[in-house]
């Protein structure tokens, strides 16, 4: 296996980064982490609340400094990251450094529905969501891109049938 062994997802909101992120450490027999849930523990508040105190700035500085500090811990891990954690230089540099880096690719239609039920997105809490992903979508997919080393989509597969796509594809790098 030529390839970093820490693994980090990245992808926009309701992609699967959480739920193949956490199927994969098991698979890898590495530790999950979840920037998003690490920000709230750290701050023993959730996002709707730092996005609604701090703004988004706020919850980008905090993003950052999470990232870093799992990152530049010495084990091996599987890491989930926010869908905007690609738009910073610095979020991308430190990915780059310490991991493989997977993009799981979904279509907005596939996006909506699994974001309905959720509160906890502060940018999709507006009178048009799908427009708002359309936007993000158009900015953030050459980031994804160009930050990864695998690409699979999550749009017609199971979270199962996922991870298997993801380790065959790891074994071949
Ligand atoms: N491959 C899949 N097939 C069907 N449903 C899925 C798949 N992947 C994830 N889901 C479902 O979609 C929802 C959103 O998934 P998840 O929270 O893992 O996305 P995310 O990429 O972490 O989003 P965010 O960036 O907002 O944290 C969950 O309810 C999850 O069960
Ligand atoms: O796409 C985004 O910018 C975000 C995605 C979520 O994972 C959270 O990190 C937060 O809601 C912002
Ligand atoms: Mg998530």
């Amino acid at each position: 296996m030529h390839y970093n062994h820490t693994i980090v997802l990245v992808g926009p909101m309701g992609a699967g980064k959480s739920t193949i992120g956490r199927l994969l450490a098991t698979e890898l027999g590495l530790n999950f982490f979840d920037s998003d849930r690490e920000i709230e523990a750290r701050c023993g508040a959730n996002i709707p609340w730092i996005f609604d105190k701090e703004g988004e700035e706020g919850f980008r500085k905090r993003e950052t400094q999470t990232i870093a500090e799992l990152l530049e811990a010495p084990d091996n891990i599987v890491m989930a990251t926010g869908g905007g954690a690609i738009l910073k230089p610095e979020n991308r540099d430190i990915i780059g450094k310490y991991s493989t880096v997977i993009y799981l690719h979904t279509t907005v239609a596939q996006q909506l529905q699994r974001t309905a039920k959720d509160k906890n997105r502060p940018l999709l809490q507006t009178e048009n969501p799908e427009a708002v992903l359309k936007a993000l979508f158009e900015v953030r997919d050459p980031l994804y891109r160009e930050a990864a080393d695998i690409i699979v989509n999550t749009d017609r597969q199971s979270p199962k049938s996922v991870v298997r796509t993801i380790m065959k594809k790891l074994n071949s790098l």
